[in-house]
Protein backbone atom coordinates (compact mmCIF):
# COMPACT_ATOMS: atom_id res chain seq x y z
CA UNK A 1 0.00 0.00 0.00
CA UNK A 2 1.54 3.70 -0.84
CA UNK A 3 1.00 6.12 1.20
CA UNK A 4 -1.98 7.67 -0.50
CA UNK A 5 -3.58 4.83 0.14
CA UNK A 6 -2.54 4.72 3.84
CA UNK A 7 -3.64 8.16 4.22
CA UNK A 8 -7.10 7.86 2.64
CA UNK A 9 -7.61 4.86 5.08
CA UNK A 10 -7.70 7.70 7.53
CA UNK A 11 -8.96 10.22 5.77
CA UNK A 12 -12.45 8.37 5.17
CA UNK A 13 -12.71 7.93 9.18
CA UNK A 14 -12.44 12.06 9.63
CA UNK A 15 -13.49 13.41 6.31
CA UNK A 16 -16.71 12.47 4.85
CA UNK A 17 -15.23 10.37 1.63
CA UNK A 18 -11.87 11.23 2.65
CA UNK A 19 -12.23 14.72 1.15
CA UNK A 20 -13.20 17.96 1.58
CA UNK A 21 -14.65 17.88 -2.40
CA UNK A 22 -16.38 14.84 -3.71
CA UNK A 23 -14.67 14.82 -7.02
CA UNK A 24 -11.44 14.58 -5.11
CA UNK A 25 -12.20 11.09 -3.95
CA UNK A 26 -11.47 9.57 -7.26
CA UNK A 27 -15.12 7.25 -6.85
CA UNK A 28 -15.83 7.83 -10.26
CA UNK A 29 -12.66 6.45 -11.42
CA UNK A 30 -12.59 3.29 -8.89
CA UNK A 31 -9.48 4.05 -7.29
CA UNK A 32 -8.11 5.57 -3.71
CA UNK A 33 -7.03 9.81 -4.98
CA UNK A 34 -3.62 10.52 -4.80
CA UNK A 35 -2.02 12.69 -1.94
CA UNK A 36 -0.13 15.71 -3.37
CA UNK A 37 2.10 17.43 -1.36
CA UNK A 38 3.59 19.77 -4.32
CA UNK A 39 3.44 21.25 -7.50
CA UNK A 40 4.89 22.94 -9.62
CA UNK A 41 5.07 24.24 -13.23
CA UNK A 42 2.78 21.74 -15.21
CA UNK A 43 3.90 18.91 -12.43
CA UNK A 44 2.41 17.57 -9.27
CA UNK A 45 4.25 15.46 -6.81
CA UNK A 46 2.08 12.82 -4.57
CA UNK A 47 3.13 11.02 -0.88
CA UNK A 48 5.23 9.01 -2.36
CA UNK A 49 6.98 11.41 -4.35
CA UNK A 50 5.44 10.47 -7.64
CA UNK A 51 5.83 12.90 -10.21
CA UNK A 52 2.38 13.62 -12.76
CA UNK A 53 2.25 15.94 -15.76
CA UNK A 54 -1.18 17.58 -14.14
CA UNK A 55 -4.00 18.74 -16.64
CA UNK A 56 -6.44 19.41 -13.60
CA UNK A 57 -4.31 22.77 -12.92
CA UNK A 58 -6.49 23.10 -9.55
CA UNK A 59 -9.76 23.19 -12.03
CA UNK A 60 -9.23 25.73 -13.44
CA UNK A 61 -6.63 28.75 -12.16
CA UNK A 62 -3.67 27.52 -12.60
CA UNK A 63 -3.61 29.30 -15.85
CA UNK A 64 0.49 29.70 -15.90
CA UNK A 65 1.43 26.89 -14.14
CA UNK A 66 1.91 25.84 -10.38
CA UNK A 67 3.43 27.84 -8.08
CA UNK A 68 4.50 30.59 -10.66
CA UNK A 69 7.20 33.13 -8.90
CA UNK A 70 5.03 36.09 -10.42
CA UNK A 71 1.96 35.10 -8.02
CA UNK A 72 4.38 33.22 -5.13
CA UNK A 73 6.02 36.22 -4.32
CA UNK A 74 2.77 38.65 -4.46
CA UNK A 75 1.95 36.54 -2.08
CA UNK A 76 4.80 36.59 -0.05
CA UNK A 77 4.91 40.30 -0.06
CA UNK A 78 1.38 40.35 1.01
CA UNK A 79 1.12 37.73 3.67
CA UNK A 80 4.38 39.97 5.56
CA UNK A 81 1.86 42.52 6.29
CA UNK A 82 -1.04 40.31 7.24
CA UNK A 83 -3.76 38.41 6.45
CA UNK A 84 -6.46 39.49 7.34
CA UNK A 85 -8.17 43.24 8.25
CA UNK A 86 -11.57 43.43 7.84
CA UNK A 87 -11.58 46.55 6.08
CA UNK A 88 -11.26 47.68 2.34
CA UNK A 89 -7.61 47.74 1.24
CA UNK A 90 -5.73 49.11 -2.17
CA UNK A 91 -5.79 45.65 -3.80
CA UNK A 92 -9.64 45.56 -4.12
CA UNK A 93 -9.86 48.46 -5.79
CA UNK A 94 -6.75 47.99 -8.10
CA UNK A 95 -8.18 44.31 -9.40
CA UNK A 96 -11.69 45.30 -9.37
CA UNK A 97 -10.60 48.49 -11.45
CA UNK A 98 -8.64 46.02 -13.88
CA UNK A 99 -11.52 43.35 -14.53
CA UNK A 100 -13.51 46.67 -15.17
CA UNK A 101 -10.68 47.59 -17.51
CA UNK A 102 -10.22 43.65 -19.31
CA UNK A 103 -13.64 42.06 -19.18
CA UNK A 104 -16.47 43.71 -21.39
CA UNK A 105 -19.81 45.28 -20.34
CA UNK A 106 -18.60 45.36 -17.05
CA UNK A 107 -18.36 48.78 -14.48
CA UNK A 108 -18.85 47.55 -11.40
CA UNK A 109 -16.98 43.85 -9.18
CA UNK A 110 -18.16 42.56 -5.36
CA UNK A 111 -16.03 40.38 -4.36
CA UNK A 112 -16.92 37.06 -2.49
CA UNK A 113 -14.86 33.78 -1.42
CA UNK A 114 -15.76 30.97 -4.48
CA UNK A 115 -17.72 30.38 -7.37
CA UNK A 116 -20.48 28.98 -5.23
CA UNK A 117 -20.71 32.62 -3.16
CA UNK A 118 -19.95 34.39 -6.63
CA UNK A 119 -23.22 32.68 -8.42
CA UNK A 120 -25.59 32.91 -5.65
CA UNK A 121 -25.48 35.96 -5.19
CA UNK A 122 -25.79 36.89 -8.88
CA UNK A 123 -28.54 34.70 -9.01
CA UNK A 124 -30.01 36.72 -5.76
CA UNK A 125 -29.20 40.27 -7.47
CA UNK A 126 -31.08 39.21 -10.39
CA UNK A 127 -34.31 38.16 -8.73
CA UNK A 128 -33.81 41.39 -6.69
CA UNK A 129 -33.26 43.88 -9.75
CA UNK A 130 -36.23 42.28 -11.69
CA UNK A 131 -38.49 41.38 -8.79
CA UNK A 132 -39.17 37.81 -10.50
CA UNK A 133 -38.63 34.73 -8.92
CA UNK A 134 -37.92 31.89 -11.49
CA UNK A 135 -34.23 31.49 -12.53
CA UNK A 136 -33.43 29.14 -15.96
CA UNK A 137 -30.50 26.54 -15.64
CA UNK A 138 -29.01 24.35 -18.24
CA UNK A 139 -29.13 20.57 -17.61
CA UNK A 140 -25.37 19.28 -16.96
CA UNK A 141 -24.31 22.83 -15.96
CA UNK A 142 -22.64 23.51 -13.20
CA UNK A 143 -23.19 26.20 -10.73
CA UNK A 144 -21.43 25.19 -7.22
CA UNK A 145 -23.56 23.94 -4.52
CA UNK A 146 -26.56 26.92 -3.36
CA UNK A 147 -29.67 25.11 -3.04
CA UNK A 148 -31.03 26.72 -5.87
CA UNK A 149 -28.61 25.85 -8.36
CA UNK A 150 -28.28 22.31 -7.36
CA UNK A 151 -30.72 20.84 -9.84
CA UNK A 152 -30.15 18.98 -13.31
CA UNK A 153 -26.22 20.23 -12.21
CA UNK A 154 -23.12 18.56 -13.72
CA UNK A 155 -19.62 17.80 -12.22
CA UNK A 156 -19.14 15.59 -9.36
CA UNK A 157 -22.98 16.03 -8.50
CA UNK A 158 -23.70 14.18 -11.99
CA UNK A 159 -20.55 11.82 -11.64
CA UNK A 160 -21.96 10.80 -8.69
CA UNK A 161 -25.15 10.46 -9.25
CA UNK A 162 -27.15 12.99 -6.92
CA UNK A 163 -27.31 15.78 -9.66
CA UNK A 164 -30.04 17.25 -7.63
CA UNK A 165 -29.01 17.08 -4.39
CA UNK A 166 -30.74 16.01 -0.73
CA UNK A 167 -31.36 18.27 1.10
CA UNK A 168 -33.31 20.99 -0.71
CA UNK A 169 -36.43 22.20 -0.41
CA UNK A 170 -39.11 21.86 -3.10
CA UNK A 171 -40.10 25.15 -2.19
CA UNK A 172 -36.62 26.36 -3.14
CA UNK A 173 -36.02 23.91 -6.07
CA UNK A 174 -39.18 25.27 -7.58
CA UNK A 175 -38.38 28.23 -9.13
CA UNK A 176 -35.41 26.44 -10.71
CA UNK A 177 -36.36 25.69 -14.27
CA UNK A 178 -34.15 23.60 -16.56
CA UNK A 179 -33.60 23.57 -20.12
CA UNK A 180 -31.00 22.02 -22.47
CA UNK A 181 -27.85 22.97 -23.58
CA UNK A 182 -27.76 24.37 -27.33
CA UNK A 183 -31.40 24.35 -27.42
CA UNK A 184 -32.64 27.68 -27.96
CA UNK A 185 -36.21 26.44 -28.20
CA UNK A 186 -36.09 24.58 -24.42
CA UNK A 187 -35.42 27.95 -23.47
CA UNK A 188 -37.90 29.72 -25.40
CA UNK A 189 -40.79 27.20 -23.96
CA UNK A 190 -39.99 28.13 -20.46
CA UNK A 191 -40.29 31.75 -20.93
CA UNK A 192 -43.07 30.94 -22.38
CA UNK A 193 -44.68 28.60 -20.01
CA UNK A 194 -43.76 31.41 -17.31
CA UNK A 195 -44.42 34.66 -18.89
CA UNK A 196 -42.94 37.81 -16.92
CA UNK A 197 -41.86 35.60 -14.08
CA UNK A 198 -38.11 34.57 -15.12
CA UNK A 199 -35.28 36.67 -13.21
CA UNK A 200 -32.69 35.19 -14.75
CA UNK A 201 -30.96 32.91 -17.97
CA UNK A 202 -27.59 31.37 -16.33
CA UNK A 203 -25.54 29.32 -18.55
CA UNK A 204 -21.74 28.03 -18.80
CA UNK A 205 -20.74 29.88 -22.09
CA UNK A 206 -18.88 26.63 -22.74
CA UNK A 207 -20.67 23.78 -20.75
CA UNK A 208 -17.73 22.49 -19.09
CA UNK A 209 -18.88 20.51 -16.04
CA UNK A 210 -20.81 17.47 -18.68
CA UNK A 211 -17.07 17.55 -19.86
CA UNK A 212 -16.50 20.55 -22.77
CA UNK A 213 -18.85 21.14 -25.00
CA UNK A 214 -18.34 24.02 -26.71
CA UNK A 215 -21.91 26.50 -27.52
CA UNK A 216 -23.52 25.55 -31.03
CA UNK A 217 -22.91 28.81 -33.42
CA UNK A 218 -25.87 31.14 -32.38
CA UNK A 219 -26.61 29.71 -29.00
CA UNK A 220 -25.07 31.97 -26.77
CA UNK A 221 -26.25 34.75 -29.38
CA UNK A 222 -30.12 33.65 -29.22
CA UNK A 223 -29.97 33.49 -25.07
CA UNK A 224 -29.00 37.24 -25.32
CA UNK A 225 -31.58 37.90 -27.62
CA UNK A 226 -34.59 35.84 -25.90
CA UNK A 227 -33.12 37.60 -22.84
CA UNK A 228 -34.04 41.01 -23.78
CA UNK A 229 -36.99 40.12 -25.17
CA UNK A 230 -38.41 38.51 -22.18
CA UNK A 231 -36.90 41.24 -19.54
CA UNK A 232 -34.70 37.99 -17.56
CA UNK A 233 -31.07 39.03 -17.02
CA UNK A 234 -28.43 37.22 -19.29
CA UNK A 235 -25.89 35.48 -16.06
CA UNK A 236 -23.08 34.14 -17.72
CA UNK A 237 -21.18 32.09 -15.23
CA UNK A 238 -17.60 32.14 -16.56
CA UNK A 239 -15.95 30.73 -13.15
CA UNK A 240 -14.16 28.23 -15.97
CA UNK A 241 -13.63 30.53 -18.88
CA UNK A 242 -13.02 33.58 -17.11
CA UNK A 243 -9.65 34.99 -18.10
CA UNK A 244 -8.71 31.54 -19.63
CA UNK A 245 -10.82 31.68 -23.02
CA UNK A 246 -9.63 35.03 -23.52
CA UNK A 247 -8.88 37.88 -21.06
CA UNK A 248 -11.88 39.41 -21.69
CA UNK A 249 -13.69 35.77 -21.15
CA UNK A 250 -16.11 34.07 -23.14
CA UNK A 251 -18.35 38.00 -23.93
CA UNK A 252 -15.05 38.81 -25.92
CA UNK A 253 -14.33 35.60 -27.47
CA UNK A 254 -18.06 35.24 -28.46
CA UNK A 255 -18.90 38.80 -28.72
CA UNK A 256 -21.81 38.15 -26.81
CA UNK A 257 -22.70 40.33 -23.80
CA UNK A 258 -24.25 39.05 -20.82
CA UNK A 259 -25.82 41.09 -17.85
CA UNK A 260 -23.92 39.85 -15.09
CA UNK A 261 -20.93 38.05 -15.05
CA UNK A 262 -19.37 35.74 -12.11
CA UNK A 263 -15.59 34.52 -11.90
CA UNK A 264 -14.05 32.20 -9.26
CA UNK A 265 -11.10 30.41 -8.20
CA UNK A 266 -9.13 32.28 -11.14
CA UNK A 267 -9.10 35.42 -10.37
CA UNK A 268 -7.42 34.36 -6.71
CA UNK A 269 -4.70 32.77 -8.76
CA UNK A 270 -5.24 29.89 -6.68
CA UNK A 271 -6.41 31.43 -3.34
CA UNK A 272 -10.04 31.20 -2.62
CA UNK A 273 -11.82 34.03 -4.43
CA UNK A 274 -15.40 34.78 -6.53
CA UNK A 275 -16.89 37.56 -8.15
CA UNK A 276 -19.80 39.04 -9.58
CA UNK A 277 -19.85 41.84 -11.93
CA UNK A 278 -22.15 43.80 -14.08
CA UNK A 279 -23.26 47.48 -15.08
CA UNK A 280 -23.29 49.79 -12.35
CA UNK A 281 -27.28 50.37 -12.27
CA UNK A 282 -27.36 46.51 -11.41
CA UNK A 283 -24.54 46.21 -8.98
CA UNK A 284 -25.61 49.45 -7.26
CA UNK A 285 -28.82 46.95 -5.90
CA UNK A 286 -26.14 45.47 -4.19
CA UNK A 287 -26.01 46.39 -0.21
CA UNK A 288 -24.98 49.23 1.08
CA UNK A 289 -25.78 50.78 -1.94
CA UNK A 290 -29.85 49.11 -2.32
CA UNK A 291 -31.90 46.27 -0.82
CA UNK A 292 -30.03 43.00 -2.32
CA UNK A 293 -28.06 41.76 0.66
CA UNK A 294 -24.81 39.83 0.31
CA UNK A 295 -21.46 39.89 2.85
CA UNK A 296 -18.50 38.24 3.65
CA UNK A 297 -15.99 38.48 6.44
CA UNK A 298 -12.93 37.54 4.50
CA UNK A 299 -14.30 38.61 0.73
CA UNK A 300 -11.46 40.78 -0.33
CA UNK A 301 -8.70 39.04 1.68
CA UNK A 302 -5.90 40.90 0.82
CA UNK A 303 -3.37 37.75 0.50
CA UNK A 304 -6.10 36.14 -2.45
CA UNK A 305 -6.18 40.25 -3.85
CA UNK A 306 -2.81 39.99 -4.15
CA UNK A 307 -2.64 37.14 -5.78
CA UNK A 308 -5.49 37.47 -8.31
CA UNK A 309 -3.92 40.68 -8.96
CA UNK A 310 -0.31 39.29 -9.75
CA UNK A 311 -2.33 37.26 -11.99
CA UNK A 312 -4.79 39.05 -14.26
CA UNK A 313 -1.64 41.50 -14.40
CA UNK A 314 0.44 39.20 -15.58
CA UNK A 315 -1.86 37.53 -18.60
CA UNK A 316 -2.90 41.32 -19.56
CA UNK A 317 0.88 42.04 -19.79
CA UNK A 318 1.40 38.71 -21.57
CA UNK A 319 -1.75 38.01 -24.03
CA UNK A 320 0.10 35.74 -26.19
CA UNK A 321 -0.60 33.41 -23.61
CA UNK A 322 -4.18 32.86 -25.12
CA UNK A 323 -3.00 31.78 -28.49
CA UNK A 324 -0.08 29.61 -26.61
CA UNK A 325 -2.11 27.48 -24.00
CA UNK A 326 -5.41 27.08 -26.98
CA UNK A 327 -2.05 25.92 -29.42
CA UNK A 328 -0.91 23.38 -27.12
CA UNK A 329 -4.88 22.15 -26.60
CA UNK A 330 -5.58 21.75 -30.16
CA UNK A 331 -2.35 19.79 -30.30
CA UNK A 332 -3.39 17.13 -28.01
CA UNK A 333 -7.03 17.31 -29.03
CA UNK A 334 -5.52 16.25 -32.83
CA UNK A 335 -3.07 13.75 -31.46
CA UNK A 336 -5.82 11.80 -29.23
CA UNK A 337 -8.13 11.98 -32.22
CA UNK A 338 -5.32 10.14 -34.04
CA UNK A 339 -4.66 7.37 -31.59
CA UNK A 340 -8.04 6.69 -31.09
CA UNK A 341 -8.72 6.46 -34.76
CA UNK A 342 -5.61 3.89 -34.56
CA UNK A 343 -6.58 2.33 -31.70
CA UNK A 344 -10.23 1.73 -32.89
CA UNK A 345 -11.69 3.45 -29.59
CA UNK A 346 -14.52 5.53 -30.24
CA UNK A 347 -13.84 8.34 -29.26
CA UNK A 348 -15.16 12.21 -29.24
CA UNK A 349 -12.41 14.85 -28.45
CA UNK A 350 -14.27 18.45 -27.83
CA UNK A 351 -11.80 21.58 -27.12
CA UNK A 352 -11.93 25.44 -27.29
CA UNK A 353 -9.36 27.32 -26.25
CA UNK A 354 -7.25 25.27 -23.47
CA UNK A 355 -9.83 23.69 -22.72
CA UNK A 356 -10.84 19.90 -23.73
CA UNK A 357 -12.09 16.82 -23.47
CA UNK A 358 -12.45 12.96 -24.78
CA UNK A 359 -15.53 11.58 -24.52
CA UNK A 360 -15.78 7.65 -25.38
CA UNK A 361 -18.87 7.73 -27.70
CA UNK A 362 -19.06 7.20 -31.23
CA UNK A 363 -21.01 10.16 -31.80
CA UNK A 364 -19.72 13.89 -31.72
CA UNK A 365 -20.87 15.65 -28.47
CA UNK A 366 -22.69 18.68 -28.22
CA UNK A 367 -25.53 18.38 -25.90
CA UNK A 368 -25.86 16.79 -22.86
CA UNK A 369 -27.89 14.03 -23.82
CA UNK A 370 -24.32 12.96 -25.80
CA UNK A 371 -22.34 13.79 -23.40
CA UNK A 372 -24.08 11.47 -20.77
CA UNK A 373 -23.83 8.71 -23.52
CA UNK A 374 -20.00 8.39 -22.88
CA UNK A 375 -18.94 5.36 -21.50
CA UNK A 376 -17.77 6.27 -18.05
CA UNK A 377 -16.25 2.51 -17.29
CA UNK A 378 -13.99 3.29 -20.21
CA UNK A 379 -12.88 6.79 -19.20
CA UNK A 380 -12.11 5.35 -15.18
CA UNK A 381 -9.85 2.79 -17.88
CA UNK A 382 -8.38 5.40 -19.63
CA UNK A 383 -7.89 7.59 -16.57
CA UNK A 384 -6.21 5.06 -14.43
CA UNK A 385 -4.19 4.05 -17.49
CA UNK A 386 -2.94 7.40 -17.78
CA UNK A 387 -2.46 7.74 -14.08
CA UNK A 388 0.15 5.16 -14.22
CA UNK A 389 1.79 6.73 -16.39
CA UNK A 390 2.44 9.75 -14.80
CA UNK A 391 -0.40 11.63 -16.46
CA UNK A 392 -3.23 13.32 -14.11
CA UNK A 393 -6.81 13.71 -15.20
CA UNK A 394 -9.40 14.42 -14.28
CA UNK A 395 -10.97 11.48 -12.14
CA UNK A 396 -14.37 11.99 -13.90
CA UNK A 397 -15.83 11.88 -17.26
CA UNK A 398 -18.01 14.78 -16.55
CA UNK A 399 -15.01 17.52 -16.19
CA UNK A 400 -12.47 19.35 -17.93
CA UNK A 401 -8.96 18.84 -18.85
CA UNK A 402 -6.83 22.07 -18.51
CA UNK A 403 -3.72 22.90 -20.20
CA UNK A 404 -1.30 25.82 -19.19
CA UNK A 405 1.64 28.04 -20.58
CA UNK A 406 4.04 26.27 -18.27
CA UNK A 407 3.06 23.00 -20.55
CA UNK A 408 5.86 22.19 -22.71
CA UNK A 409 6.09 20.16 -25.63
CA UNK A 410 7.53 17.62 -23.75
CA UNK A 411 5.06 17.51 -21.55
CA UNK A 412 2.72 17.49 -24.32
CA UNK A 413 4.60 14.50 -26.16
CA UNK A 414 4.96 12.54 -23.03
CA UNK A 415 1.08 12.71 -22.65
CA UNK A 416 0.51 11.73 -26.11
CA UNK A 417 2.69 8.79 -25.88
CA UNK A 418 0.72 7.60 -23.17
CA UNK A 419 -2.58 8.14 -24.90
CA UNK A 420 -0.81 5.98 -27.74
CA UNK A 421 0.20 3.30 -25.04
CA UNK A 422 -3.19 3.06 -23.12
CA UNK A 423 -6.19 3.87 -25.65
CA UNK A 424 -5.38 0.10 -27.42
CA UNK A 425 -6.14 -1.52 -24.09
CA UNK A 426 -9.76 0.16 -22.79
C1 LIG B 1 -18.88 26.98 -13.92
C2 LIG B 1 -18.73 26.87 -12.43
N1 LIG B 1 -19.46 27.66 -11.63
C3 LIG B 1 -19.34 27.61 -10.30
C4 LIG B 1 -18.47 26.76 -9.69
C5 LIG B 1 -18.37 26.75 -8.21
O1 LIG B 1 -17.14 27.26 -7.80
P1 LIG B 1 -16.52 26.87 -6.38
O2 LIG B 1 -16.18 25.43 -6.45
O3 LIG B 1 -15.33 27.77 -6.26
O4 LIG B 1 -17.55 27.16 -5.37
C6 LIG B 1 -17.67 25.91 -10.49
C7 LIG B 1 -16.69 24.97 -9.93
O5 LIG B 1 -16.66 24.45 -8.94
C8 LIG B 1 -17.81 25.97 -11.89
O6 LIG B 1 -17.09 25.20 -12.69
N1 LIG C 1 -16.10 20.91 -11.68
C1 LIG C 1 -15.73 21.48 -10.44
C2 LIG C 1 -15.19 22.83 -10.69
O1 LIG C 1 -15.12 23.37 -11.73
C3 LIG C 1 -14.77 20.59 -9.77
C4 LIG C 1 -14.18 21.16 -8.51
C5 LIG C 1 -14.85 20.64 -7.28
O2 LIG C 1 -16.06 20.52 -7.24
O3 LIG C 1 -14.11 20.38 -6.31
Amino acid sequence: MGRSEELYEQAVKVLPGGVNSPVRAYRAVGMAPRFITKADGPFLWDEDGKQYIDYVCSWGPMILGHNHPVIREAVERAVKDGLSFGAPTRREVEIAQLMVDLVPNIEMVRMVNSGTEAVMSAVRLARGATGRNKIIKFEGCYHGHSDCLLVNAGSSALAGGHPSSAGVPEDIVKHTLTAQFNDLSSVEALLEAWPGQVACVIVEPVAANMGVVNPAPGFLEGLCRLCDKSGALLIFDEVITGFRLALGGAQEYFGVKADLVTFGKIIGGGMPVGAYCGSKALMEQVAPCGPVYQAGTLSGNPVAMAAGLAQLTYLRDHPEVYADIAAKAQWLAEGMRSAAAEAGVPVAVNQIGSLLSPFFTPTEVSAFVDAKGSDVGRYAKYFQGMLHHGIALAPAQFEAMFVSAAHTQAELEATLAAVKAVFPQL
